[in-house]
């Protein structure tokens, strides 16, 4: 608005000088300022509580107490700095933005007839507080006001004086204008320094009396005038504040006003050897010597860190990565304590390289070792799981029992007999059998072993029972059957584990080679009396009995001397002690099957007797068991051995090898024997007893060949008249027996 009248200049000495709230005679020091707990407020009203500021004692450093105070509608809080209100506080740059309600007015009093002058004085000497000069200005409104400001510094004893004058028309020919404050309606002054006193004087001489005096009825305007020190970008000359009380009212009787503050009244060189009483507590903070005077000192974070420096680890790092957007580096940013580093894009590239090469290797080689563990875990679990399900800790007890007798029963782990065997090499295959294949393999102690790894299971029932009959298998004891010396339980099948025998089957002695049937006749009764004491032993004197099951030229094996030895008996089956529990197993060979089983599907020790007569036959005849491409009538042995025998064409039959007038009567004992063997009623067969008592005896009257031509001498040396009319036969050589079978093979090629 502009100014119209002229007021009579009337000097009014009102002056009111407050000394305010503000003045605290403080020390303003850190000294043993406490730090703030956990009670204290953060907050009041809107404004954030920062240390060393803080609520009620306790919580600030001395010199920075405030209070938090309701406010009058008990709405809301508000922090007060003695009768001063906060707005905030900034720790940065050590400035508190606050209230003022310190504004010095001129006014028309209509009683008077006079002005009424309201001056303040503001006194922050004892207070850690400065006006400050760059933030704050001094400020006259007024059409015909003049003021000056009498300052002073804490750390100056040379006064400041600033002196504003505003007119305007009426008072001069200028109008007033919104926004402009160039002594016009409005007068500005910057402040000289940064002030901790001042106080403000009008001058009255200048004053709006005559203005008031000359006003129209009708104009009831007030006319003011204003001196204030004020934050300066927190002021916009409006005119309305030349004619109305709007400056007052618009700032609810107060304008913002910026201080600075400083903690401790030393030079960050001293306060630094200062210890305890040091304010700047973290430590990633700094010292900045006060710019608002020559002593005290403000605190901030160093380079990196943000946070409140009076606390201890107040200071928090800055993750410059995240907060900078755009972010800092072109390449990959790296934050680091304080600061950040940056790689560039190709460097990102080798680097995202190798980190993924070494994640990966470090990821192959946790999967691979977790695989392997794994499977480790498995095979422990299954090693656990087999042993138990073919009965081994049955067996392990068993052989604890046993423990001093003579048995030498071993359950073989798999690693040792893969070890033997050399993993099973194909070079180490004896031989490949209906069940399964057989190693040679070779212990630590060099002892020789073969061992049976069978294709398929066992049943169920022998897989419980399978650790105790193995036991049972192994106790027998007979120089003519090949020793079981233990087994490995630890897998799916188990593997049996026998002593080895070096000179191959029967089989392949009487068909393998075109020589192999050159057998003499002596050595085919003895090696046939050794099967049979084997099967005899296994018959009657093992316990429980044990029916061989599958008795054939195959599964007798010769050693080093051509001594016969029953093999293969693990696949036999114990004789049941429960009659009614006649094992109905589907075993054997074809050529060797007892006609009776193959009707009753009973396997009794007769039906061995049976399986012998057809190896009797094969010793006799050099033929095989069953021939697949001889004619119908031939195709079975002890069929067309039978036949021939019924038709008294006996010696068509046997191998002309042995066909001797000295071997003739007991080639004819040998072969009736056979005869009885192949009943085919079970009951009718000897037993291995009585073939094995004859076949000893027949070998006897070999070794005596003059019994042959003494009746009586003959029939004391078999012991039974049956072989009274046995043929006599003129002397061979009996002496090629046992140990000389090698020599007659050789002799014989
Ligand atoms: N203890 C052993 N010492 C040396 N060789 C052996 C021994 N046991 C078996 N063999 C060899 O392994 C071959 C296969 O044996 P296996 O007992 O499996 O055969 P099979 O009796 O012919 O067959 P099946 O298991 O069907 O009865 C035999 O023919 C023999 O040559």
């Amino acid at each position: 608005m502009d100014c119209y009248y002229k007021l009579p200049v009337e000097k009014l000495a009102m002056r009111l000088l407050l000394f305010i709230g503000l003045v605290i005679s403080l020390q303003f020091m850190a000294d043993g300022a406490s730090l703030p707990d956990a009670r204290c407020l953060k907050k009041c009203g809107d404004v954030d509580i920062l240390y060393p500021f803080g609520i009620g004692e306790g919580c600030a450093i001395e010199g920075f107490v405030l209070s938090c105070i309701k406010t009058e509608d008990g709405r809301g809080d508000v922090a007060f700095y003695g009768i001063t209100p906060v707005l905030n506080i900034s720790l940065r740059y050590g400035q508190v933005r606050m209230k003022s309600t310190y504004i010095s007015s001129m006014c028309y009093n209509l009683s008077t007839k006079n002005m009424d002058y309201n001056e303040w004085l503001l006194n922050l000497t004892t207070s850690p507080f400065t006006i400050s000069q760059k933030e704050n200005i001094f400020i006259v409104i007024g059409a015909n006001t003049a003021a000056n400001m009498f300052g002073s510094s804490r750390y100056s004893t040379m006064p400041n004086m600033i002196g504003c004058l505003s007119q305007c028309s009426p008072y001069n020919s200028f109008t007033a204008q919104d926004g402009s404050c160039v002594g016009i309606g409005c007068c500005q002054a910057v402040l000289s320094n940064n002030i901790s006193y001042h106080e403000v004087k009008f001058n009255t001489f200048y004053n709006t009396t005559t203005l008031y005096n000359n006003r129209s009825i009708t104009d009831r305007a007030s006319y003011c005038g204003y001196a204030v020190v004020m934050e300066a970008a927190a002021f916009r000359f409006r005119t309305a504040y030349l004619n109305s009380t709007a400056f007052r009212d618009e700032h609810n009787g107060s304008v913002p006003v910026v201080l600075n503050w400083v903690v401790g009244n030393e030079t960050c060189q001293v306060a630094e050897q200062m210890g305890d009483r040091y304010a700047c507590r973290s430590k990633n903070s700094m010292c900045i010597d006060s710019s608002s005077g020559p002593t005290g000192y403000l605190c901030n974070c160093t380079e990196g860190y943000r946070g409140n420096p009076y606390l201890p680890d107040g200071c928090q790092d800055i993750n410059e990565c995240d907060v900078n957007n755009p972010p800092p580096c072109p390449g990959r940013c790296k934050n680091i304590p304080g600061s950040f580093t940056c790689s560039s894009p190709s460097q990102s590239r080798t680097v995202i390289l190798a980190v993924s090469l070494s994640v990966g290797i470090v990821a192959m080689a946790m999967i691979v070792t977790c695989s392997y563990l794994v499977r480790e875990r498995k095979k422990l679990a299954n090693i656990k799981k087999y042993f138990q399900q073919h009965g081994g800790m049955l067996l392990l007890q068993e052989i604890g029992l046993k423990q001093g007798q003579s048995t030498a029963f071993t359950i073989f782990t798999e690693a040792e007999l893969i070890e033997a065997t050399n993993k099973f090499e194909d070079k180490n295959v004896l031989g490949r059998g209906g069940h399964g294949t057989v190693y040679r393999g070779m212990l630590k102690d060099s002892r020789l072993i073969a061992i049976k790894r069978c294709m398929s299971m066992i049943d169920d029932r022998q897989k419980k029972e399978f650790g105790k009959e193995m036991l049972i298998l192994s106790q027998i004891n007979h120089k003519n059957i090949v020793k079981l010396l233990g087994c490995c339980l630890e897998v799916e099948v188990p593997m049996l584990v026998y002593e080895f025998i070096p000179n191959g089957t029967l089989f392949h002695f009487i068909h393998g080679g075109n020589d192999c049937r050159n057998i003499p006749f002596s050595t085919r009764v003895r090696i046939a009396h050794e099967s049979a004491q084997a099967l005899d032993y296994l018959h009657s004197s093992a316990s429980p009995p044990i029916i061989h099951g599958d008795v054939k030229t195959s599964s007798i094996l010769l050693d080093e001397n051509y001594t016969a030895k029953i093999s293969d008996f693990g696949a036999s089956i114990l004789v049941p002690t429960d009659e009614a529990q006649f094992v109905t197993l589907v075993q054997g060979t074809c050529g060797y099957l007892d006609p009776e089983y193959m009707q009753t599907c009973q396997l009794t020790d007769k039906s061995d007797v049976y399986s012998f007569g057809v190896v009797l036959l094969e010793l006799l005849t050099g033929k095989m068991a069953f021939n697949l491409e001889g004619p119908e009538n031939e195709k079975s042995l002890s069929l067309s051995f039978l036949c021939a025998m019924k038709e008294g064409r006996l010696m068509d039959i046997i191998d002309h090898h042995i066909q001797t007038d000295e071997n003739a009567g007991v080639l004819e004992e040998v072969a009736d024997l056979a005869s009885q063997c192949l009943e085919m009623i079970g009951d009718n067969r000897p037993s291995m007893r009585d073939v094995a008592d004859k076949l000893g005896r027949l070998r006897k009257v070999m070794q005596h060949p003059w019994a042959q031509h003494d009746p009586e001498e003959m029939e004391s040396l078999l012991g039974e008249s049956s072989v009274a009319g046995l043929e006599m036969v003129s002397t061979g050589n009996f002496s090629m027996e046992g140990g000389a079978v090698q020599g007659i093979l050789e002799s014989g090629r």
